[in-house]
This record gives C-alpha cells, structure tokens and sequence, in this order.
C-alpha cells in the first residue's frame, strides 16, 4: 500500500496536469501545428501565406493561431480581434519586430528597444503633416530631374521605371541631395542589390543569414555603402535653408546617444522602409489608372486645369495645386487598400480575451490589411477599384476609411504614410503633365496569391512605353506616335522534356521562333499568370538559334528583350547577367555567371544545381 500510493499520486498528479492543460489549451484559439515538430505549418504557411491566411479563416473562424518555426501566431480577423490588436495595453509593436530588425539590420535587440521611441517621434516629426510642405519643392524638382533623363520617347518595364524614377527621388530627398549614384554601373549595383535586399527580406527575418548568402551580400553591400557615405551625410548643408534631412536627424539623434557605430544600420532600416511599399503602390497606382480610361481622362483634365497644357516647361507643384486635384489622392488610396501589407503584428504581453478564447501571452497577433480590406463588410465590393469611396473619408482632417490599416495603427502607424502619399501624387501629376499614356493591354491579374510568397503585395512586371506630349521629334522634326503599352511579362518555369528529364525553360515573347513540339519540349514560355494561351515551347534548335550571341541584335534574346539591357556592354558574360536580371530571374550571381559557361555546352544546360534553384 505504502508503495502503491506514491505512484498513483504521481499518475493521478499527471493525470490532473493533462485535463489541466487541455481545459488551458480548449479556452485558447484554434491551432494548426502542421505534422513536423517546431516548424509547424511552417511549408505550407511559407508557399503562400495570403492564401493561407484565407483558407484558415473560412475553416477555423475569425481567430487562429498558426505554429511557424516555433513561433506561435494568432491571427485576428473580425472587429473584437482587431479591437484588441489596436486598442489593448497588452500587446506591444517593439517586441514583435525586434527579432526581425535584428535579423535583417543588425541592430541589437537592447539597442533597438532602448532607441526605437525616441527614434520613431523624430522620424515621425520629421515627415509629420506639418512639415510636409517642405517635401513638395524637393520632390518636384527631384522627379523633374529624373523625368528628364527619359527623354521624349521610349518602351521600357513600368516596374523598373518606377525604380528608376523613385529611388533617386527618394535617397536624394531622405539622405542627402545627390547622394544617389549617377554613373551607370553604380546605378545598376544599387538596382541589384537593393531589390535583392527587398526581395529576400521576408527570410532575411526569419532565417540566420548563413542560409541566405546572396541575400547577406547584398545586406552587406548596403551596409557599406551607407559605412562610406555617412561623414558626406552628416555634414551636408542643403543649399536652400538649414533644416535637417531625415537621416540627419536620426544621425544627431545616434550621435547624443552615443550609438553612431550603428547609423549605416539605421540608414538601411528607412532606404528598406521608405522603398519598399512605395515603389510597388506607385506602379499599381499607374496601372490601375491607365487601365480605367474615364478616370485617366478625369485626371488629365485636372492636371491641364491646374498646370495648364503639356509643355516641356518645369512646373511647380503647391498644397493648393494638389487640394485641387483629389482624384489622384483617391486614386492612390484605393490602390494601398488593393495591395496592402500582407500582415502587421504585435507581441502579446498578459493574456488578452479575444470572443471566447485566451491567446496567451508570447503569441504574436497577427492582422492582416490585405484581407481586412477584402471584406464587404467594410468595404463594400472590395475587389473593384473604386477611388471615389475615398469621397467619405475624411482627408482634410487626415483621417482614412474606417479599417484601413495599411499604413498600421496605433502609436507606431507608419511615420512616412503622408510622404508616400505626396511623392506618388507629384509622380503622377509629373508623368501625365510630360507625357500622353494609353494602355494597349490588359492590366496584370490583381490576384496574385498562388504564387504569391511575399506579406507585400509586389509589382509584377509589366512593359511600359512613354511619349513626350510635345508632338515633334526635336531631332527629326517628324511626329511621334502616341502610346504607352503595359504588357504582361512572362516567368521561367520548367517541364518534363523527352529525356525524362526536367529543364529550364522560359523566355520573353517568342516571335517566329517559338514552336510546340509534339514530344513534350524543351522550353516553355508561360505568362506570370499562368494563362496558358500564351505559353509555347522551344525546340533544341530553337533554343540554341536564340542563345547564339554572335549576331546579337538578330537573335530572339536581342529582339525581345529591352535593348537597354544591352547598351554599352562589352563582354558575353555580362551580356547574360543582365539578360537573366532582365528575365527577373534573381538569381545568385555566380549562378548566372556558371550559367554563362554552360550555355555556350548546350547539354551541360540542364545541371542539378539549376534544378535546385529553379525548384519552388
Ligand atoms: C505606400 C507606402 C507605405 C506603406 C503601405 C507603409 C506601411 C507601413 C506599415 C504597415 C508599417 C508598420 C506599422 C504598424 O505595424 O502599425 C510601417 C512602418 C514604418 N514605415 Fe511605412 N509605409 C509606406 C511608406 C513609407 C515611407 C515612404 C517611409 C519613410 C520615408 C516609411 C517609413 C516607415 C517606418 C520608419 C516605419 C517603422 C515605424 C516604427 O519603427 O515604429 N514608410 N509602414
């Protein structure tokens, strides 16, 4: 008896510690754990969390936690969740992004914590309302700047000229005037590195940064190139009055702090925050008008009743002139509602009650702007592209939609969102007031969830061609023709081929040479939409006519291709590096360059490490 009773106290005792912990687990959320231990849903979660998202909404209700890489998160998606996340003093924005600033920044998580308020009422003083006015003159004049570089007439991808156009703008305005590179090569490594950057941040995050060497080279690249440029920055005076660029005042700020070891970090921290959502809403922003002729022309016809008609002359653009025209505004707004941040976060600290359920503390809680904007509850017909919904809010007092949360909210809501918003209006009025656009295809699908794999919505590529509204060709005195066309662009994919094997295929619009061949191909073109009609393989034949560089400007890769992506390069080798960055394929550079080697041995082609990379 004396034996027995320990051992059914220790049973009962577990027993007690089980219901204990099943009654603790039945009060919290739904969870999807996924099969393998630690990472969770983690794969499934990581293809496409957008869709994800979705699908665990539909099947578990409006609150569920996800176990990723040994991470708990709680998404919430109805008013009581979203409440919580907005309203209550047990969740906090710092502790939720401080493991990824660390990842992806270097900055310590002591350091971040210590600095991160003081930092964020600068920057947020800097580019708050009041000052916003001093913005308008320098973005005018940068952007001017930029369009002249254009010239009259051209074709070009919409998301690089938008590149093109707002990364100078940007680093120029937020760092110091002509702090960006103006030699060509300078101008592409900053292209390729910062993309890389952007494109890879997500891991970037998550991941340590052995798993991800080109993204840590670009990180690096970035780094230095701030580590360089900082003395030029802090002493830079702008000619036009005395005040302080933004990175400047975060300078002053490190140096009273005694953190100036860390200030390339915090220069890359705002180039990656003030980028990478405005560039992607400024191409969305330009195709959704383009694409919707009554509200292109609508603009057209502010922009002509404010700055008069089209001429080569430099405008100026004031409050008033912009208060005139709030169909941009609107335009721009329901463009950050279709293509909001996948998701914004905070830490829980106590236990918050969220409908029936507990999320413990240590959960992240997750919401996510793109679906909330989705909903029709709050946004009736949430797919359409409906500017003038933005008529109810109230913008002269700076107030969004009710549920617009894709500049985030609460303490920490994005200080840039009114410079986003400016710089993308002046870009718009400058372009439309430069140039005549018309749309000869079809926007790119908006729903780009299947292979989505970003929390952003990106651009997808698409081709792009300008014209100076100024009829006569300076040079040739001859009229210009009038078009812009948006092209959808195309993406590698891979098929089986008649080997057995699998191979790398893809390429831009294939022009005569592409054929379909009856045993299964070789090279497939697949639109980024996967919309089969355009898809078509490549024979053998084909496929070694159009990587025959010796006659260049007759070869498939030559005529379809931007012919920039070709000016003044000498070497084959760098020839294919621009040509695989042009593809889009972002692709480690040595790869590319292998790449290079094997494609001039035609069987060689279809190594496994081009598999591995190629592999979802
Ligand atoms: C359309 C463009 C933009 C979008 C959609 C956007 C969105 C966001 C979101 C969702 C957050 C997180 C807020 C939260 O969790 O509550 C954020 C934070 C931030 N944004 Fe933006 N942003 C944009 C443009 C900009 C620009 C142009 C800048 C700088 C010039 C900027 C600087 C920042 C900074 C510094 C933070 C971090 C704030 C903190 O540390 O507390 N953003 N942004």
């Amino acid at each position: 008896m004396e034996f027995i009773s320990p051992t059914v106290i220790i049973i009962l005792g577990c027993v007690a510690v089980l219901l204990f912990l099943q009654w603790k687990n039945l009060r919290r959320p739904p969870c999807i754990r996924g099969w393998i231990p630690w990472i969770g849903a983690g794969f499934e979660f990581g293809k496409t969390p957008l869709e994800f998202i979705e699908k665990a909404r539909i099947k578990y209700g409006p609150v569920f936690t996800v176990i990723v890489m040994g991470t708990r998160m709680t998404f919430v998606t109805e008013e009581e969740g979203i409440n919580v996340f907005l309203k209550s003093k047990e969740v906090n924005f710092e502790l939720a992004v401080q493991n990824p600033i660390y990842h992806t920044a270097s900055i310590a998580k002591n350091i971040f914590l210590k600095l991160h308020e003081k930092l964020y009422i600068t920057v947020k003083g800097k580019m708050g309302i009041l000052n916003l006015y001093k913005f308008t003159g320098q973005l005018t004049e940068e952007l001017q700047e930029q369009l002249q570089n254009l010239g009259v007439h051209g074709t070009t991808d919409l998301n690089k000229f938008m590149r093109h156009l707002l990364y100078p703008v940007t680093v120029n305005i937020l760092f110091k005037k002509g702090l960006f590179p103006t030699d060509e090569r300078k101008i592409r490594e900053f292209h390729q590195h910062f993309q890389a950057y952007d494109e890879g941040f997500e891991y970037g995050s998550q991941l340590p940064e052995c798993l991800l060497r080109n993204w840590s080279k670009s990180k690096k690249w970035l780094l230095a190139l701030f580590e360089k440029n900082i003395p030029d920055i802090k002493t830079y005076k702008s000619a036009k009055d005395n005040s302080l660029t933004v990175m400047q005042a975060v300078l002053d700020l490190l140096e009273m702090e005694a953190n100036e070891q860390k200030s390339p970090n915090y220069g890359l921290l705002l180039l990656w925050a003030s980028l990478s959502n405005t560039v992607p809403v400024a191409f969305w922003t330009f195709a959704f008008v383009l694409s919707h002729p009554n509200i292109h022309r609508t603009i057209m016809e502010g922009i002509s009743s404010v700055f008069g008609t089209a001429g080569k002359d430099k405008i100026k653009v004031s409050e008033d002139d912009l208060k005139k025209l709030p169909l941009i505004k609107w335009c721009i707004l329901e463009t950050i509602r279709l293509r909001a941040p996948g998701v914004i976060t905070r830490k829980v600290l106590k236990p918050v009650k969220i409908l029936n359920y507990t999320v413990p503390s240590g959960d992240l809680l997750m919401l996510s702007p793109f679906w909330l904007h989705r909903n029709p509850k709050y946004f009736p017909e949430p797919d359409l592209f409906k500017p003038e919904r933005w008529k109810e809010a109230n913008l002269e007092k700076h107030a969004f939609l009710d549920c617009f949360m894709a500049f985030g909210s609460g303490k920490y809501q994005c200080p840039g969102r009114w410079l986003a918003l400016l710089e993308i209006q002046i870009c718009i009025i400058l372009i439309f007031y430069y140039y005549d656009c018309s749309l000869l295809d079809p926007l790119p699908k908006q729903d780009a969830l299947p292979s989505e794999r970003k929390w952003v919505q990106r651009s997808s590529a698409s081709r792009y061609e300008y014209q100076d509204l100024n009829l006569i060709d300076e040079k040739t005195g001859m009229e210009r023709s009038k078009v812009i066309y948006l092209v959808k662009d195309i993406q590698l994919i891979k098929t089986g081929g008649m080997r057995g094997d699998s191979y790398f295929i893809g390429m831009r619009s294939l022009g005569q040479q592409g054929c379909i061949p009856e045993d299964g191909g070789l090279f497939l073109l697949c639109c980024i939409d996967r919309d089969w009609a355009v898809t078509q393989c490549f024979t053998e034949e084909a496929f070694q006519a159009i990587t025959d560089f010796t006659d260049l400007p007759n070869s498939l890769f030559a005529c379809n291709v931007h012919q920039s992506v070709f000016e003044g390069e000498e070497s084959k080798v760098t020839l294919m590096t621009s040509l695989f960055l042009a593809l889009s394929l972002e692709l480690p550079e040595e790869f590319y360059l292998d790449k290079f080697r094997e494609v001039t041995q035609y069987n060689n082609c279809l190594s496994q490490s081009f598999e591995n990379m190629l592999s979802p």
